[in-house]
């Protein structure tokens, strides 16, 4: 049986944040309630620096606090990494894996964000997997190709509905301003429904789909009304909270 999905609003601060910006997480952490957050679950990713701190300021808030990356290992000689359970032992309880500025900065490859997502799932996070087509790759017609490629690659097999999230960001909207037209986005999730349907049958009716690239409060309302599109998640528009919020409303509004 299909259950009701209760959509996700991811933001993800990338690089950017420091102790200055406590403040737009801790406004956001007092916007949202229990009973709104009942409706449309909040996320926040920000920087690892900021990740303990941003939970203690979430501890009355149902705004959930995440990590941009793990190292697929528990722990070891890793300079620069942080793992799986180091977020969760932070209250962190998602991470994002298989960026596409993690594919393009780090080289991670869908076998190293299927490895890095089955760590999140030891350490009991959830994982959110990104996939997503280059310019290129969707003037020479390959979209489809690429998000099944990458799925394929990079969803672990045993993934359940709970421990892993599915966002398609089209490399070239993301940080442009360019949005897929509404149709190109149904398309691309609708895909990613069939597929994950058929690989991980019920699972894959109720995995949350994201939408991710150049989403903001005027064009979030189009956005969140396409068809399996479960969520967004949000670069720039989710550094001020006054902007995060007027999304969060839209996706209130938009489950009233
Ligand atoms: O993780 C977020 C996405 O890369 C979208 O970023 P953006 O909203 O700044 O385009």
């Amino acid at each position: 049986m299909t259950q009701k999905i209760r959509p996700l609003l991811a933001g993800n601060w990338k690089m950017n944040g420091t102790r200055d910006s406590l403040t737009e997480i801790k406004a956001i952490a007092d916007a949202i309630g229990e009973a709104q957050a009942e409706k449309v679950e909040a996320l926040l990713c920000p920087p690892a620096t900021l990740l303990y701190v941003a939970t203690a300021l979430c501890d009355d808030s149902p705004l959930a606090i995440g990590a941009q990356d793990c190292h697929q290992h528990r722990a070891g000689a890793h300079t620069g990494d942080i793992s799986a359970e180091m977020i969760a032992d932070c209250f962190g309880t998602y991470v994002i894996v298989g960026h596409s500025e993690r594919r393009r900065d780090h080289g991670d490859s869908s076998e190293l964000v299927r490895a890095k997502a089955e760590a999140a799932h030891a350490a009991g996070l959830t994982a959110i997997i990104c996939v997503g087509e280059t310019a290129e790759e969707r003037q020479s017609g390959h979209t489809i190709d690429v998000l099944k490629r990458q799925i394929e690659a990079s969803v672990p097999r045993g993934s359940t509905a709970d421990d892993t999230v599915i966002a398609y960001e089209p490399v070239w909207a993301i940080g442009t301003g360019l949005v897929p037209q509404e149709e190109e986005i149904a398309a691309a999730h609708a895909f990613m429904r069939a597929d994950l349907v058929a690989r991980l049958g019920r699972t894959g009716k109720n995995m949350r789909l994201l939408y991710g690239g150049s989403a903001n409060p005027a064009n979030a309302a189009v956005l969140i009304g396409i068809d399996n599109v479960n969520g967004l998640l949000v670069g720039g528009a989710s550094l001020k909270s006054v902007d995060f919020i007027a999304i969060y409303n839209a996706y209130l509004k938009h489950t009233a």
